[in-house]
């Protein structure tokens, strides 16, 4: 019997603590099956899983839970699906994005014990991070990358948070090098991915404006932008399916543009000048293995084969995307940067080389899912205290884990796992004070954004000089020399349930600042009016230096007088801001409490 099990490992009262206690998992993927197998297995009393993705046919050799006759299908649907017929615990799917708030406000994220991420991108987990610091509530946050993977249990206000270190961001290449000086055959592939393709067949695309070219130089500004211009006619033959005009394709794209390129002298002072594709005839041999280079006539034969096919497709089409599995897509990109590289003398490579380059391809790993997974759930019962004859486990005396290749800290270990750190004092996530304002829905279509400033002001003790900015969509609403929204009701100027205003102490010559407060416009309170949170917004010192180096030496002595007075001194957008810890805490109404001082958690 599932569960029975546990019942031993945890003991009967333990046991029924997690048999009624209510868990959310977001992601249904990779990690998410396994986890939801694991979570079952435990016999968690109700588990709700988000995920907002139907099943794709790559899914299938790592996410145990779906087969071939569920291609198409939801995710979470499916997932709930396979493994009810074996579970004793509640299961509710939700085919939605977690970030979604009309399916998901905060109020609904305060139901859960503790919530699970199983996510693959940093925007969802950032949000669900940012969802759990506003409730006080515990996160299970995971990830992996092929053998690599790491799982990261999350106590607001006790413990480091997602967004408390900084997170690498895809690369990102200066328009100039792309479409003027590749060095690296990378550069060939952005150049026919994002660039090219888009042209021809996605004729929506992009436009480029001077501020993104990354380059002063007045010639190849004008070349690109007359480049960009020329390709409208070329966008014609590919609407039209016009398979004449293909070696006037490769005729402009790898000989005309490159003998422009040619005459920006400066350019070409300090590189390698690349060489026309000249006298290029297309032949009708192509090479069928793609894991080796093919030689430049192959390259050229088979640029012209993608064309036609991807032409013929757009009479019927209008649009094609690019997508790595979309063979035709595939094959037009990959030829396009390898003669763009031959063009600019670079190495070349293999269209199965170019595919995992283009298509961000880092094989996803079933193992490495199954452990973190393993780990993620292991880790939940001692975030929530339910592990046997242990005495209560305080927040920093919890762990993180993460492969030892990920870290680089050792090279003959695959898992680490330290205890988690405090939240970082500078983090622009956790370290600001939060609230939930409850608004009914006719007050959203009365009440002046005047109103609701003036009683943030009395409330919280803010000065006349604020500002007031929507986090949500990075809007400024207000501040001493913008005033026109003012008259305007909250609805007018689109502030809605989910929205976070964010409001600052805007005074230049005080030595004390009121801390920065981040609220949460959320949906009840009474039938008239909006309801402003309990929460006390302290007061900082504010602390000028004249150069860096001061500031260094200011903010590191402050940090050491932080840990004699217990309080935090964080600082943000370079203003050094100071709070009391259990300020900002505000336990959560339902399940888990945590113990103020500890950080305990403990389930009814
Ligand atoms: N905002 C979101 N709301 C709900 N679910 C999300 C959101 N963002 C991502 N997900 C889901 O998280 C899961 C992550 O799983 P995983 O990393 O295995 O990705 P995948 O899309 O299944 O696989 P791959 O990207 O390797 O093809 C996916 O199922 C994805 O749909
Ligand atoms: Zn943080």
């Amino acid at each position: 019997m599932i569960g029975s099990n546990t019942e031993k490992l945890l003991g009967t009262e333990n046991h029924r603590k997690l048999r009624d206690s209510r868990v959310l998992l977001v992601g249904a993927g990779g990690i998410g099956c396994e986890l939801l197998k694991n979570l079952v297995l435990m016999g968690f009393g109700e588990i709700h899983v988000v995920d907002l993705d139907t099943i794709d046919l790559s899914n299938l050799n790592r996410q145990f839970l779906f087969r071939q006759r569920d291609i198409k299908q939801s995710k979470a649907t499916t997932a709930v699906k396979a493994i009810e017929h074996v579970s004793n615990s509640k299961l509710v799917a939700h085919q939605a994005n977690i970030m979604d708030v009309d399916n998901f406000p905060l109020r609904w994220f305060d139901q859960f014990a503790i919530i699970f991420n199983a996510l693959d991108n940093l925007e969802a987990r950032r949000y669900v991070n940012q969802m759990t610091q506003f409730l006080h509530k515990p996160l299970l946050e995971s990830g992996t990358a092929g053998f690599d993977g790491y799982i990261q249990p999350i106590i607001p206000g006790f413990t480091e948070c997602f967004d408390c270190t900084t997170k690498e961001t895809p690369k990102t290449f200066p328009v100039c090098t792309i479409r003027s000086t590749p060095s690296q055959l990378i550069h060939c592939i952005v150049w026919a991915k994002n660039f090219l393709f888009p042209q021809l067949f996605a004729p929506s695309g992009s436009t480029t404006t001077e501020e993104d070219l990354g380059t002063n130089n007045a010639e190849e500004i004008k070349r690109i932008q007359q480049e960009t211009n020329e390709f409208h006619e070329l966008q014609e033959y590919a609407k039209a399916g016009d398979e004449t005009k293909i070696s006037d394709i490769i005729e402009k794209i790898f000989v005309h543009d490159i003998e422009k390129l040619l005459k920006i002298e400066e350019l070409w002072k300090i590189r390698e000048k690349p060489t026309p594709f000249y006298n290029v005839v297309v032949g009708e041999s192509l090479n069928p293995n793609l894991n080796v280079v093919w030689s430049i006539q192959e390259e050229a034969n088979a640029f012209a084969h993608a064309t036609r096919k991807l032409m013929r497709r757009m009479v019927v089409e209008k649009q094609i995307e690019f997508d790595k599995d979309d063979t035709d897509t595939m094959e037009f990109v990959s030829t396009a940067a390898n003669i763009r590289a031959h063009v600019f003398n670079l190495p070349r490579k293999s269209l199965f080389d170019i595919k995992q380059i283009a298509g961000n391809i880092i094989p996803a790993i079933a193992t490495t899912n199954a452990v973190i997974a393993g780990l993620s759930a292991l880790a939940s019962l001692r975030v929530l205290n339910l592990i046997k004859s242990k005495s209560e486990i305080k927040p920093l005396e919890l762990n993180m884990a993460f492969t030892a290749k990920a870290s680089n800290i050792s090279s003959n270990r695959y898992l680490s796992n330290p205890q988690l750190a405090p939240p970082n004092p500078r983090c622009p996530v956790c370290s600001i004070i939060r609230g939930v304002v409850h608004i009914p829905s006719s007050a959203l279509k009365t009440t002046k954004l005047s109103d609701l400033i003036e009683s943030m002001r009395d409330k919280f003790l803010y000065p006349g000089d604020i500002s007031l900015l929507d986090k949500s969509t990075q809007r400024l609403l207000a501040d001493y020399d913008f005033e026109d929204l003012l008259e305007k009701t909250l609805a007018e100027i689109n502030i809605k349930y989910g929205t976070i205003l964010s409001i600052s102490d805007e005074r230049c010559d005080e030595e004390e600042l009121r801390s920065t407060l981040d609220l949460y416009i959320d949906n009840g309170g009474d039938s008239s009016n909006f309801e402003l949170p309990d929460v006390e917004v302290p007061l900082y010192k504010a602390l000028k230096a004249e150069n860096d180096e001061e500031e260094e030496e200011v903010e590191e002595n402050v940090v050491q007088q932080a840990s004699t007075t217990g309080e935090i001194i964080v600082d943000q957008e370079e203003k050094s801001k100071k709070r009391q810890l259990d300020d900002a805490w505000e336990p959560a109404t339902k399940m888990p409490k945590i113990d103020d001082d500890s950080g305990v958690i403990l389930l009814d």
